[in-house]
């Protein structure tokens, strides 16, 4: 009796171990290398936000081109240059916009749950759509811009913060493209479109910024539907992209009744349109005019005489959309200046499989893990950039005739796949018509002659440049 009770217990212990095994073996997942780390809790944090750049190659030689971190508290799986448009792909795997919210919490800053969907179709079929019928619109609010906050320059004047004078200039057509003519030029307003991207840091942040959108487009609204309703099919929109498309929309201005908007809703959409907008593209022109100065020997003779031939064939006239499509070089030169722009590591995605993705490398990542991008592996690969990935160099992409609003595996600056910046177009256009009117009215330098300070790091992120920039109109300037 007692051979047989422990025979049954024997039995039953060798089972449970190859249950457990199997268990074990199916749960256990391929789980890319975690670096290793000697604090507990802290991990990698320390290192990341202060040497993050040597952290990453590091750990990319070590451990391959697929690895964990364990930052902020959590595991973090960086990806290499051979997975980065896996994860753009796989839009139904992998989320930029759960990604972000790591570093960007959306939901606390709107409150209403406005559509980015709505955004990304109005920007591709609104504003991209009809970019060719905007340029004169882009172009005439670039220069009225241009003269208010850098002015003529006959004696040389100093700009102490470039980065907030390009966000003056960039907010005005930026401005009237998304609220329309007859508001856009109020000063409260374009203040919200240069500070909104800021609202993040405050309490209660989007609320101020919000009533005052509502308070400068609630005229126009109600003007709009009632001519609307009284003119029936005579009445022609104004111009406006973003305020005009919600306003025909049925369900966020039900019945043409001005007394029945949804201005929450509306206003909260246009925060969000120029939280996407305005910081990207006045950051893009503000590092690029740094990249023109600090080049200058280089590549600022070519591009003027690019800008000259423009500007006779045109006869001094607005530039049309094809001549800003011939401003080749100097596309190239921004795209240059964009693609070094990136920071280290980027684009976080949150993993939202149903429970596990597996990479075709074989690594395992789970659901809720934050994947993000390695972008150093991409922008300093020789066969992806060509020789000397690491230097500027201009006419990089002009050799391989692939314009700034390409997305390619070599160019990340846009993201890729379903879900890449549908702003893009607009954006490059205005830092071009900007740098082409730089290059023709000004010199430029720093305000100390010295050079431009070589990039360093936040974190992943380039620190901003804040070096002083001298304007001076040039004696061969002619109006
Ligand atoms: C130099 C300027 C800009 C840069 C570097 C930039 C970069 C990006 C990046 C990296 C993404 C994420 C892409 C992804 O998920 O793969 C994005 C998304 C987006 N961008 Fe831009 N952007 C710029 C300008 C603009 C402008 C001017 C607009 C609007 C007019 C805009 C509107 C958007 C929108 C609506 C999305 C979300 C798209 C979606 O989730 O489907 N961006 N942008």
């Amino acid at each position: 009796m007692i051979k047989f009770t422990q025979d049954i217990y024997i039995q039953s212990f060798i089972i449970g171990l190859i249950l457990a095994a199997v268990y074990f073996r199916l749960s256990r997942r391929n789980e890319p290398p975690l670096v290793h780390y000697r604090t507990p809790i802290i991990g990698h944090t320390w290192r990341f936000l202060t040497d993050c750049e040597n952290l990453i190659l590091e750990s990319r030689k070590k451990y391959g081109e697929t690895f964990s971190l364990y930052v902020f508290g959590q595991i973090m799986t960086v990806v290499g240059k051979e997975s980065t448009h896996e994860i753009f792909k796989k839009d139904q795997e992998f989320c930029f916009r759960e990604g972000i919210k790591m570093q960007l919490p959306f939901q606390h800053i709107f409150s209403y749950a406005t559509s980015i969907e709505k955004n990304g179709r109005i920007i591709r079929e609104f504003i991209i759509g009809k970019l060719k019928y905007l340029t004169s619109r882009l172009q005439k609010n670039i220069d009225k811009a241009m003269d208010l906050y850098i002015g003529e320059c006959d004696e040389p004047k100093v700009i102490r913060d470039p980065h907030k004078t390009l966000s003056q200039i960039v907010s005005i057509p930026v401005a009237n493209i998304i609220v329309g003519d007859e508001c856009y030029e109020h000063e409260d307003l374009l203040e919200t479109f240069r500070t909104l991207t800021n609202a993040i840091f405050g309490w209660n942040p989007m609320s101020k910024h919000r009533n005052i959108i509502i308070n400068r487009i609630r005229p126009v609204v109600e003007k709009r539907l009632y001519d609307k309703k009284k003119l029936g099919d005579a009445w022609v929109a104004p111009v406006s992209y973003a305020l005009q498309y919600y306003l025909d929309d049925p369900e966020l201005a039900p019945d043409l009744d001005p007394n029945n908007v949804n201005y929450n809703y509306i206003a909260e959409a246009i925060g969000r349109l120029v939280f996407v907008s305005m910081g990207t593209t006045s950051g893009g022109a503000t590092r690029a005019l740094y990249d023109l100065i600090d080049k200058k020997k280089e590549y600022w003779q070519v591009l003027r005489q690019e800008a000259q031939e423009i500007n006779k064939q045109c006869n001094g006239n607005e530039l049309t959309s094809d001549d800003i499509a011939k401003m080749v070089k100097l596309d190239s030169f921004v795209k240059e200046s964009l693609r070094l722009s990136n920071g280290i590591v980027a684009l976080p995605h949150k993993c939202i499989s149903e429970s596990y993705y597996t990479f075709e490398n074989g690594y395992q990542i789970p659901r809720g893990r934050i994947a993000i991008l390695n972008i150093i592996d991409t922008n300093r690969d020789v066969e992806l950039q060509g020789q000397n990935p690491e230097e500027f160099h201009a006419n990089r992409h002009l050799e391989r005739n692939s314009p700034a609003t390409r997305l390619e595996r070599n160019f990340l600056v846009f993201g890729g796949g379903k879900h890449a910046c549908p702003g893009r177009a607009l954006a490059v256009n205005e830092i071009k018509i900007f740098l082409h009117k730089v290059l023709l009215k000004y010199d430029v330098r720093t305000e100390t002659g010295e050079d431009i300070p070589i990039k360093k790091y936040l974190g992943p992120i380039p620190r901003p440049i804040k070096t002083s920039i001298i304007f001076e109109k040039r004696k061969d300037y002619v109006n």
